[in-house]
């Protein structure tokens, strides 16, 4: 494959140079409660970020700082950055964390970006972890409050007639649900009503899910996650560790008729959004070392891949809201000075086959741009046979604050399997949030 088609070259340098990701790295995904439901979030993130020093032989003192984050608040686990600095024996690293939903690790490669842009970092640890496993399962607002109460009681009789005011249906846990904060609908649910506005058909999802499940396959049978996926290292039971290589959601033998028998999940009488079209509950973490060009060669690394340019954006969540990337995309195109038909990849991330539909319609749609960027023009027609070609969200799965690194890793390792060339990342997020990245090969 020939070097990267713009003949642009990347605006995007500070102090030091360009900015690179010399190495990018993830745990296994595991479908929730499977293989790390013994494990919390920081373990997660830990395993990504000591296996990435030790592999780029970065001890402590080469570390400027960690950027991390998380999207699940478990308890006691809400400073993820610095929990994983301890974690990994790194006491004397910086380290701070991030929240943007599922463009979480989007945000912190940003962030790392702009220390690194700025000069006031050479190398950056960026990454993301969760644990659905570990989510916290809420209980009733009238448990909840008898609690708190009863903890600030002055005395046990206070206490007691705190306590005996709940009725045993008030002491059931609350499934725990991912629901967007301000309009209460499942994400779920806003996938359903994207694929009714923007008429998506069950088969056209079923395919888009279809082909994450294929790709992914190949991927992983073609040997190209073996530099990107790490081992885990699991208690065997026996006070000793077993090693898990492998993602367990990816389905190698994936059926196109095994789709069209499941019934629909958060519209059961009209919808088209299934267990197979959507992406999973997931556990898993992920990595990526930034440096600026010059620490970089200074170091001896060849890295995967420069940062050309990104944006982040917003619209109304109440209706369509997992259209992000169509709104960050464009910026995030004019920083790197190109356009959609300069890409080699596009690596969007999947939360519902019904909204990689929607996202493509829009980016597709000039008066859509128009509407929600002020642009005139279209971002174009994305060639369906450079999007997410080693599979998506949907078939690895999509553990929230680790997704973004996930998708940004995945494709700087592509690049660099194919020898060249530039690519667009993107991620819709929680609250109608975009994150776009453009990435160049080294
Ligand atoms: C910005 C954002 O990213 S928003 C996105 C945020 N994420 C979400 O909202 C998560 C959405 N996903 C979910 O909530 C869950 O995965 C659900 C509710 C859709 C499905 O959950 P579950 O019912 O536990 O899924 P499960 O994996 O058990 O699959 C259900 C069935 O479908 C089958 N199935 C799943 N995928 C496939 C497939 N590709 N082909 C054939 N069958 C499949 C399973 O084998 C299972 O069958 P069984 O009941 O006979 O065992």
């Amino acid at each position: 494959m020939a070097q990267s088609k713009s003949s642009a070259t990347s605006t995007l340098t500070g102090v030091g140079g360009r900015v690179a990701i010399v190495d990018a790295l993830r745990t296994p995904f595991a479908r929730i409660a499977t293989h790390f439901r013994e494990h919390n979030v920081v373990d997660l993130g830990a395993m990504a970020v000591a296996e990435l020093a030790a592999r780029n032989n970065l001890s402590a003192t080469d570390i400027d700082q960690i950027i991390f984050g998380q999207t699940i608040m478990a308890s006691g686990t809400q400073f993820i950055g610095r929990e994983v600095a301890l974690a990994c024996g790194m006491p004397d690293v910086d380290a701070y964390s991030v929240t943007r939903a599922c463009a979480t690790s989007f945000q912190t490669t940003a962030n790392a970006t702009e220390s690194i842009l700025l000069g006031r970092a050479d190398v950056v640890v960026a990454g993301g972890a969760d644990s659905t496993s570990d989510a916290p399962i809420p209980v009733s607002k009238k448990l909840a409050a008898a609690l708190r109460d009863a903890n600030f009681a002055k005395t046990m009789s206070q206490r007691v007639k705190i306590l005996s005011r709940l009725r045993p249906k008030d002491l059931l846990p609350t499934a725990p649900a991912i629901t967007e904060f301000s309009t209460g609908l499942l994400m779920g649910e806003s996938a359903e009503q994207m694929a009714k506005s923007w008429n998506v058909s069950r088969a056209e999802q079923d395919d888009i899910a279809h082909a994450s499940h294929s790709n992914a396959a190949r991927a992983w049978a073609e040997g190209r996650m073996d530099d990107f996926v790490i081992s885990a290292f699991l208690d065997d039971g026996k006070g000793g560790t077993r090693p898990l290589r492998e993602d367990n959601l990816v389905r190698g033998n994936s059926q196109r008729e095994g789709y069209d028998k499941l019934r629909p999940v958060f519209d059961k009488k009209l919808g088209t959004v299934t267990a197979a079209n959507a992406s999973p509950l997931t556990d898993g973490g992920a990595a990526m070392v930034l440096m600026s060009e010059e620490r970089a060669k200074a170091l001896g690394h060849q890295p995967l891949a420069y940062i050309r340019g990104y944006s982040f954006a917003a619209k109304t969540p109440e209706t369509d809201l997992l259209m992000g990337p169509v709104l960050a995309t464009p910026a995030a195109l004019e920083q790197a000075g190109v356009t959609l038909k300069d890409l080699d990849l596009v690596d969007m991330h999947e939360a519902f086959a019904a909204q990689i539909a929607c996202n493509l319609r829009g980016l597709a749609s000039r008066d859509y741009i128009r509407k929600w960027t002020g642009r005139d023009k279209a971002v174009g027609e994305v060639d369906t046979s450079k999007l997410n070609v080693n599979g998506g969200s949907i078939a690895y799965g999509h553990p929230f604050g680790a997704t973004g690194a996930r998708v940004i890793g995945q494709t700087a390792h592509e690049l660099k399997r194919r020898g060249g060339g530039l690519a667009l990342t993107t991620a819709c997020a929680a609250g109608g949030i975009g994150a776009a990245m453009v990435i160049e090969s080294a």
